[in-house]
């Protein structure tokens, strides 16, 4: 049985193997311009994350119906169950769907199909996260909340990501203002590629409860200390890391040198079809690469559920909390 834990960190989107694509674009009438799932793969290649975004957007034009968000969903939640997921946030990104013409409804309705017997069918709690996409415009991002509005009961929080350099947490001060008056929760992306003073920003401007990434944070000693006192989780994703090349190789991830400071750190797998593994495959890597002890591992577990949402459910998270303790290696 693998370890029980909470993935915080994860773009449903990015969760779209090549075979589900290929499937969707045959149901779909949508020409994919590769010829197979080999030479899909083949495309696995990324520079840096702007070379992975442009893959991301083309491959997630075959979802276009509710079944179709709603197939990509239960894929993610059986394979999440199989490796020890018991509670999911899970990040959508409604605008690149609104802009080829797929309503905020087909999307969350769709997911929501899925989510609502997660439970009974997967053994996972879940949450929504709406993400804005940064390097859309402000406006756009306030649009996106008005067309969520009717979807609320649906939606937990809100998240910001795509490319983030030279797209400051500052430019989404209204839309998240407006986010924390409707009584959502706020997370952001900041410092994977970006300066660690987008996480201070992020911070101070956005209201943001977590950090997704957070990595870069290790250049300011300053802002560590904070993040340490202040106890704010950060939803790191080692795999991700590799393969977008923001560290060089897994053997020199910073996870360590985080825990040893004492930051909040969770691991989470953020694009799984894309970056070579699930949240149990994050943490299997971590530990043969990294030499996480297990009582490191069972730290990071612990975190994942002390950093969910789940202030609505307590009783819930001290369940989960208690499966962590109990868990023999
Ligand atoms: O890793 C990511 N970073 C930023 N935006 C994203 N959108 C999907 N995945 C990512
Ligand atoms: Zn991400």
């Amino acid at each position: 049985m693998p370890l029980p834990k909470a993935e915080l960190h994860l773009h449903i989107e990015g969760t779209l193997e090549p075979e589900l694509a290929f499937e969707l674009a045959a149901r779909n009438g949508v020409e994919l311009p590769y010829a197979d799932t080999g030479e899909l793969r083949k495309a696995y290649e990324f520079e840096d994350l702007q070379t992975f975004l442009n893959l991301y957007y083309e491959l997630m034009t075959v979802l276009r119906t509710e079944r179709d968000f709603e197939d990509l969903a239960n894929a993610y939640l059986a394979r999440a169950a199989a490796q020890g997921v018991r509670h999911a946030e899970i990040f959508f990104d409604p605008q690149a769907h609104l802009a080829r013409g797929v309503g905020m409804g087909t999307v969350v309705e769709g997911l929501w199909r899925a989510l609502q017997h997660s439970e009974p069918v997967h053994g996972i709690s879940t949450r929504l996260i709406l993400c804005f996409l940064r390097d859309e415009s402000a406006e756009s991002a306030l649009e996106t909340l008005e067309a969520a509005k009717p979807y609320l009961d649906r939606i937990t929080g809100v998240g910001l990501d795509s490319a983030e350099v030279g797209h400051p947490p500052v430019k989404f001060r209204e839309v998240y203002e407006a986010a924390a008056a409707l009584g959502l929760r706020r997370v952001a992306h900041a410092g994977e590629e970006g300066p660690p003073e987008y996480i201070t920003e992020a911070l101070d401007v956005l209201g943001v409860e977590r950090v997704d990434h957070g990595l870069r944070c290790m250049e300011d000693e300053q802002l560590v200390a904070r993040l340490v006192r202040d106890r704010i989780p950060l939803t790191l994703c080692p795999l991700s890391n590799v393969r977008l090349r923001t560290v060089d190789t897994l053997a020199e991830h910073p996870l360590p040198a985080m825990l040893d400071a004492g930051l909040m750190c969770t691991v989470n797998s953020d694009d799984p079809a894309y970056f070579g593994g699930y949240v149990g495959d994050n943490f299997d890597a971590v530990r043969s690469s990294l030499g996480l002890t297990e009582e490191r591992l069972r730290e990071l577990a612990r975190n994942s559920f002390l950093a969910s949402f789940l202030e609505d459910d307590e009783e819930r998270r001290a369940r989960y909390l208690s499966e962590v303790e109990a868990y023999e290696f």
